[in-house]
């Protein structure tokens, strides 16, 4: 575990009424942090404070951590809203046990909830940085080079097509398989130019950066409001076509007894690690279709009420379920142990968790997936995109390399436009 500032300073937040300037807007070149929806969320940038940490205890330590650390914080809130006061971004690895997961506490926050703004700001002299502004996103991006990552697109057919034979040989009911793709671009990425892109085109989904890894992803591991815990599990997916196509695509996906199996994995892993802190769990009988630009997925919206005295934290039910059978497959450890020996790449922070937590312990939690990791070699000009997808009995390669293309469309759209 690695921490850089070990003194916690006075935080305030000052509200800024209604004020509409895009919150993505506001985010520097460097160091861009935000969970964003619908233009209301999160953004926020520099260090007042990071960790890493990895191992067994990663998320008690960050828990831990971020505890201590607000303990030892002087808060001014006048709000009280979650978001509010001391805010951590964080962003998880896919396997904490071996994978680097990263939280920064940044030294300025801008909010928005319901209309109301406001900015947080740790350190000295809150009134030095209130006059937040627009910063201008770089307009152009320059050619982009495409290369295979971990596996070319026949490899990795390859290795689904040994995924579903050890399925039916029934060593495991469902597994999720991703790969990479490398991006090299003749201009540094501008992270605000793909992030406003991003939140444009795909309004249903979470728009998050943190520590360079940057997406949108339609799916909610956990939301934590007080008590009540919300989650939007998806699973069961189908691209998109024109015209009549398109309907019959919709139609096939609701349809597809494959899709909903593999819906119905992710959503028992989930509410099956809830259970144990939750006194009242509705799940949806039948999911409904979530409909993006370019995919579609079949969606349960779960809500579930915390035990009365529960001490549990966000980060620890964010340990408690994750990972679910939407990001590693059914049962997890027959799951993780094939995508370690088929996927051929390390993960590191895709498909983990990433959201932020404030110092009342409200805060959220998606999958970071429809991402990038942007590298910052070569003075960020380079990007690793990634996309998976469940593979279950039956499922057929070429069709779930069709999958990986489209949901890596998402992010390509936003670097090409
Ligand atoms: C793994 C990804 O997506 C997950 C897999 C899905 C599927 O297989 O149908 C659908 C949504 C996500 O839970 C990804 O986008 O990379």
């Amino acid at each position: 575990m690695t921490t850089t500032t070990a003194r916690a300073a006075a935080v305030t937040t000052t509200p800024l009424g209604t004020r509409r300037t895009p919150l993505l807007s506001l985010v520097p070149a460097d160091g861009a942090l935000a969970w964003v929806r619908r233009g209301e969320g999160l953004v926020g940038w520099g260090e007042a404070d990071r960790l890493e940490v990895s191992g067994p205890d990663a998320l008690r330590e960050a828990a831990a951590w971020w505890a201590d650390r607000c303990a030892r914080t002087a808060v001014t809130d006048p709000l009280g809203v979650p978001g509010s006061g001391p805010v951590v971004f964080g962003s998880i690895a896919f396997d904490p046990t071996a994978g680097t997961s990263v939280f920064v506490v940044p030294e300025v926050v801008v909010g928005r909830r319901d209309g109301r703004t406001w900015v947080t700001v740790t350190g000295e002299d809150p009134d030095a940085v209130v006059e937040t502004s627009e910063q201008h996103a770089a307009t152009s991006i320059g050619r982009l080079a495409y290369a295979n990552g971990a596996l070319d697109p026949v490899a990795w057919c390859g290795a689904v097509a040994t995924a579903v034979s050890r399925i039916e040989a029934g060593e495991l009911d469902k597994v999720v398989l991703a790969r990479d793709l490398l991006v090299s671009a003749d201009r540094p990425l501008d992270p605000r130019r793909l992030l406003l892109r991003l939140a444009e085109r795909f309004p249903d989904t979470w728009t998050f950066a943190v520590d360079g890894l940057l997406g949108a992803t339609p799916e909610l591991l956990l939301r934590r409001t007080g008590r009540d815990i919300d989650s939007r599990v998806l699973a069961g997916t189908a691209p998109r076509g024109a015209g009549a196509e398109d309907d019959r695509l919709a139609a096939g996906l609701e349809d597809s007894v494959k899709d909903h199996a593999e819906h119905a994995y992710a959503v028992d892993s989930l509410a099956d690690a809830l259970r144990p802190f939750v006194e009242e769990l509705h799940v949806p009988e039948r999911p409904a279709v979530l409909t993006l630009p370019n995919v579609r997925h079949l969606a349960s919206d779960v809500h579930g009420r915390q035990r009365d005295g529960d001490p549990t934290g966000l980060l620890e039910l964010v340990g408690a379920v994750h990972p679910t059978a939407a990001v590693c497959g059914s049962p997890t450890p027959a799951a993780a142990r094939v995508i370690g020996e088929l996927e051929g790449m390390d993960r590191g922070r895709y498909a983990g968790p990433v959201g932020w937590l404030d110092s009342r312990g409200d805060g959220e939690f998606g999958l970071a997936l429809r991402c990038a990791q942007l590298t910052g070699a070569d003075g960020g000009r380079q990007a690793r995109l990634f996309a998976g997808c469940g593979i279950v009995a039956g499922s057929d390669p070429i069709a779930e390399l069709a999958e990986t293309q489209a949901k890596l469309a998402a992010f390509q759209a936003a670097l090409e436009d």
